[in-house]
């Protein structure tokens, strides 16, 4: 038996929660939030995921830790059964990505973040782009956007009953609490898996539609690692072993992609869908060389979930278009603060 984290009050696990997710919330602009002023707006996300120290200039306002990577994705074509997208069709394209942590903090350390991130951008022949960010969760803490935000308000209050309040409100938490506490760590990104949480609808070359998640499941066989042996390791020790890890190969992930039923909760990525769906292994990422953030492509990528090829598209999930609403608010931030994160290496860029 893998060794379990220590058991964390629910309370301590309520904040881990908020803090690692980041996330946000909420009906945004997409509903026309403009026409209301108490309702939920980008910016009033972006300040709820903001450490109370401010952001780190130039940086995510989530996620901010993170390394790029440059790789490929080798379609095996059983893909194109399920969606016309070009990069699903037998072949390899190319791939950048980006490995990174849960978390609004740099000084942060590697061991406290409970989630892992791993964020891909595919492109077709013809320019055609597919972006995901997936998490090593199974599922979300919470089953909407504005929970989400009402989470990370909760989680920021000094009011001892806030927590109590936001769980009895959103019993879903109860779930994710639980595999925050139970779920055994790694010691590598390249041995977590990875999942969408958030649903697509796939159309085929014939015109039906399925409505899909999808996860990246590692190559690498994950060995447990107990939370206080983490701790013991360098603050970025995530970067150091990947890089070691790379150094003596390639890493490798195969694509898998669920289909729901009719009556799964595809709206709702707090529920993960039954056992025995249909599943289809669509392909393999292989990760080939790392690159600092600062100086390394995935910098200036927003992982926008809603950027999606012909045979995509978002499903009722509510989450996509929130999270590209965040994304691009956060993107625009960082990038007009870029001065404050310059490049390392002069001519390093892509
Ligand atoms: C309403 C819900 C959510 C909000 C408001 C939110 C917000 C954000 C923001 C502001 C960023 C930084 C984006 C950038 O500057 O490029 C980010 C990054 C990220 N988020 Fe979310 N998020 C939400 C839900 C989710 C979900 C459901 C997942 C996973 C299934 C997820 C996974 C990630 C990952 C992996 C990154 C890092 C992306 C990168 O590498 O650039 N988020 N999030």
């Amino acid at each position: 038996m893998p060794p379990s984290p220590p058991p964390r009050s629910p309370l301590g696990a309520f904040v881990v929660i908020a803090v690692v997710l980041g996330g946000g919330a909420a009906a945004f602009a997409y509903t026309a939030g403009w026409l209301s002023p108490d309702r939920l707006s980008r910016e009033k996300v972006l300040a709820a995921l903001a450490p109370p120290d401010g952001p780190a200039p130039g940086h995510r306002r989530n996620h901010v830790k993170g390394i790029c990577f440059i790789g490929s994705f080798a379609a095996n074509g059983a893909g194109a059964a399920l969606s016309r997208a070009p990069m699903l069709a037998s072949g390899t394209y190319p791939v950048v990505g980006r490995m990174n942590l849960g978390g609004v903090s740099l000084s942060e350390p590697d061991a406290k973040a409970r989630v892992r991130g791993l964020s891909l951008q595919f492109t077709a022949p013809d320019g055609a782009e597919w972006r995901t960010a997936m998490i090593s969760a199974p599922f979300f803490p919470v089953a909407t956007p504005d929970a989400f935000y009402a989470l990370l308000q909760a989680s920021a209050s000094k009011e001892a009953g806030a927590m109590p309040a936001f769980a009895a409100a959103h019993p879903e938490i109860a779930r994710f609490g639980a595999w925050a506490g139970s779920a055994p760590w790694t010691g590598s990104y390249a041995e977590e898996r990875y999942n969408s949480l958030n649903s697509f609808i796939f159309t085929d070359a014939g015109g039906t539609d399925r409505v899909v998640r999808w996860s990246m499941r590692p190559e690498a066989q994950p060995v447990a690692v107990s939370p206080e042996a983490l701790a013991a390791r360098p603050p970025d020790f995530l970067n150091r072993e990947i890089r070691q890890r790379l150094a003596a190969g390639p890493v490798r992930w195969t694509m898998q992609v669920t289909v729901a039923e009719p009556g799964d909760p595809v709206a709702d990525p707090s529920q993960a869908w039954p056992d025995g769906r249909r599943s289809v292994d669509v392909g393999t990422l292989t990760v080939n060389t790392l690159q600092d953030e600062a100086d390394g492509p995935c910098r200036d990528i927003n992982y926008d979930p809603t950027v999606l090829p012909p045979g995509m598209r978002t499903s009722a999930d509510p989450f996509p278009a929130a999270r590209s609403s965040a994304y691009a608010l956060s993107y625009e931030r960082r990038a007009a603060e870029a001065a404050q994160y310059p490049h390392a290496a002069s001519g390093a860029r892509p």
